[in-house]
């Protein structure tokens, strides 16, 4: 186009086996954001910079021009090549249906009736109640890696998830401001009087700001709606390692040997440390360790930290083992080439070990999400659009909080545990982990301890104490859950369930086709008109469709989202050599690689495992020697010269076959 205006509206091309009664016709597409003559249909200039980060204005920066390349970039620009500013950050989430903000355009969700809806926490305190049922499958690591797949995703605009928001909607001790001062942005959590926590401490209010959206950032005109928009890069790279930039890419790599930067202490190599630990942790000493990596979530919990450090390590190990094999590689191309190969291991996890799990293997290969193959898919379609949807990212994926567990357990080599760390005396305090053997006893933890049932249950650790501090209480995570789907205006739970196939319901009783007579009793008392129930509620209530962790609703959202954002990539780890893709021998290296030889090869002294590290310890799962796990084969990767040469790298190389 002439005006260098990229042709965004894409087709969603749905395969044919995508049944299920979905009508993907009503699927909304993104407006033509971050076109190269700066902000579309824009009246008015940007506002100025809130952060000293130029990159976080606007709504996603196009590239200058696309180089050819076997390389992804970090912010995902130049993935589509008809549109190369899709997926990038600080652009907005695409939605499967329109909003339904209060007033059309951007102020949160309001009940069709004209009364109140009722308040988050209350929905969350009478709905979601710690029930400590433990998932009689699946370990804590499921749930943990879910986290990692999810920061990988998506993260909203404005919101820091760690230290407490500079914007403050509440006065310190937990009362509401007088409305005049309420800054903008502010959406407070209301605490009900009889609040079983918070009453204790007289605290009214929680903070809440609203998330940024295109008009904030005055993308859109005034007419148009608001979307949301998330700062991270939408595909599944492993962002969180790499960085989302490259800025954040230099800070976090060595520039020697094809590594990422490491502190070594006492024998081990760790995250390199955040340059302001305070304004990123919540640390009680300057000497407690704090952490920089590829996102900046990294620090929020201390499993979190441990897969983090897990990748980090997995990346320089493949880098120490490339750069012997081709000791005529150079710093970017070790780099670039460990990159893709530890890229394409996080792929298969994501996609061959943990989707089955969570939205079902039968779900996943009927909707072309899996392929029983030895053979290279070539699945990539300009067509597919990999933006994360916002039904995705405010409500289905966050519905595997209630797989949280309180407490972490430390667990010996002989699988014994001797003692656990709780939650909330943890977050954002990660140093933890380099204290006496807690790295490999956590890391047996994970792959040992049962993950909390996915159900409508949630630990007290996060819905009472979360972020606590020294405080006695802390946020609710379902309470914000609720918060955010209504500062989105995702659509209502009865539109999204027709959306996915379910029949409307005209009365409360109709839910009882998917949700318990029980819940639907308690919706009924809360919400004033069927249609008023929050997406996230609704979603969450819904029994499992047999062989998955989610109901019909989430389950047709997830596994929109895991189609868009497989075929939706270009660099996809199964597309053939020609397609950025490996030699057929590599992929099916790749296609050994397992979370619990991931653990092994990367903990300190772990020297056994159960096969399938997600799934509990079993007779059919039982631990067996690291060795015995199979391994990637990297001699694969020794190259032997006469590739043809590209900029800084090479084109192609000639891999052994
Ligand atoms: C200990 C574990 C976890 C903690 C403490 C945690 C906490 C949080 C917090 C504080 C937010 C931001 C909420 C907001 O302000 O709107 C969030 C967002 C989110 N969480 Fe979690 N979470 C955890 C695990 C998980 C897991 C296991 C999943 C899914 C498998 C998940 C999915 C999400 C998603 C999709 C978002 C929204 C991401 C976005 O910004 O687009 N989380 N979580």
């Amino acid at each position: 186009d002439p005006q260098g205006h990229y042709n965004v509206f894409l087709q969603h091309e749905t395969p044919s086996s995508f049944g299920q009664g979905f009508d993907f016709n009503t699927i909304q597409q993104s407006p033509a954001f971050g076109t190269p003559s700066g902000y579309f249909g824009a009246t008015q200039a940007p506002p100025a910079a809130t952060t000293v980060d130029p990159i976080t204005l606007g709504c996603g920066t196009p590239p200058a021009s696309c180089p050819k390349t076997r390389y992804r970039s970090y912010d995902g620009s130049c993935n589509n090549l008809k549109n190369p500013v899709l997926g990038t950050p600080q652009t907005p989430y695409v939605r499967l249906l329109p909003a339904v903000y209060g007033d059309g355009l951007s102020t949160p969700t309001e009940s069709k009736t004209g009364k109140p809806l009722p308040p988050s926490r209350v929905v969350s305190l009478l709905l979601y109640p710690d029930v400590p049922l433990e998932d009689p499958k699946w370990t804590l690591n499921a749930m943990q890696y879910g986290q990692i797949i999810t920061h990988d995703m998506s993260m909203i605009a404005g919101s820091t998830q760690a230290q407490p928001h500079q914007t403050r909607c509440c006065t310190d001790d937990g009362q509401l401001l007088e409305l005049a001062n309420i800054p903008e942005h502010c959406y407070p959590i209301l605490v009900p009087q009889d609040d079983p926590a918070h009453a204790q401490t007289n605290t009214k209010c929680m903070n809440f700001v609203r998330t940024i959206t295109t008009r904030d950032r005055r993308c859109v005109s005034d007419y148009e709606p608001a979307e949301q928009l998330t700062v991270v890069n939408h595909f599944l790279d492993l962002s969180i390692v790499y960085g989302n930039n490259n800025d954040v890419n230099r800070q976090v790599r060595e520039f020697r040997g094809g590594r990422l930067r490491v502190d070594v202490r006492r024998g081990k190599e760790w995250l390199p440390r955040a340059a302001n630990a305070t304004a990123s942790c919540s640390i009680q000493s300057p000497q407690e360790a704090c952490y920089f990596a590829g996102d900046t979530r990294v620090n929020q919990n201390p499993q979190l930290t441990l897969l983090q450090t897990i990748l980090m390590r997995e990346h320089n190990r493949i880098a120490d083992v490339l750069s012997k094999l081709n000791p005529h590689w150079d710093d970017e191309i070790i780099f670039q080439e460990a990159r893709k190969i530890a890229i394409a291991e996080h792929q298969h996890i994501s996609y061959y070990e943990w989707l089955p799990i969570f939205i079902g293997a039968d779900n996943s290969l009927k909707n072309k999400i899996l392929f029983n193959t030895k053979n290279y898919v070539d699945d990539y379609s300009e067509h597919v659009d990999p933006t994360i949807i916002n039904e995705h990212a405010t409500a289905a994926f966050r519905y595997f909080h209630s797989a949280i567990a309180g407490h972490l357990d430390l667990v010996t080599e002989h699988r014994s545990s001797y003692g656990n760390v709780r939650l909330s005396d943890w977050l954002l305090r990660p140093a933890i982990l380099e204290e006496e053997d807690n790295f490999d006893d956590l890391t047996r933890g994970l792959a040992t301890q049962p993950e909390l049932n996915v159900d409508q249950y949630h630990d007290n650790e996060i819905t009472q104490y979360l972020f606590r501090g020294d405080r006695p209480f802390g946020a609710d995570l379902k309470a914000i859950d609720i918060q955010r789907n209504r500062d989105h205006g995702l659509a209502s739970y009865n539109d999204m369930r027709h959306f996915c196939g379910l029949p409307k319901a005209h009365t409360f009783d109709d839910f009882t086709d998917v949700i318990s007579k029980e819940n639907v009793q308690k919706l009924a008392a809360l919400y004033p008109d069927p249609d008023d129930v929050d997406l996230t509620v609704g979603g969450s209530l819904e029994a499992h469709v047999p062989g998955t962790l989610a109901g019909p609703t989430f389950l047709c959202i997830l596994t929109e989202q895991f189609f868009r954002t497989r075929a939706g990539d270009r660099f996809w780890y199964e597309h053939s050599e020609h397609n950025n893709g490996f030699t057929l021998s590599q992929l099916n290296a790749i296609r050994k690689v397992s979370i619990s030889r991931l653990l092994c090869d990367n903990g300190h002294h772990i020297e056994a495992m159960q096969p399938r590290g997600f799934e509990r310890i079993s007779h059919s799962n039982g631990v067996v020697p690291c060795e015995s796990l199979p391994s990637v084969d990297l001699s694969l990767w020794k190259d032997l010269g006469g590739g043809h040469q590209l900029g800084h790298g090479f084109e192609s190389y000639n891999f052994k076959k």
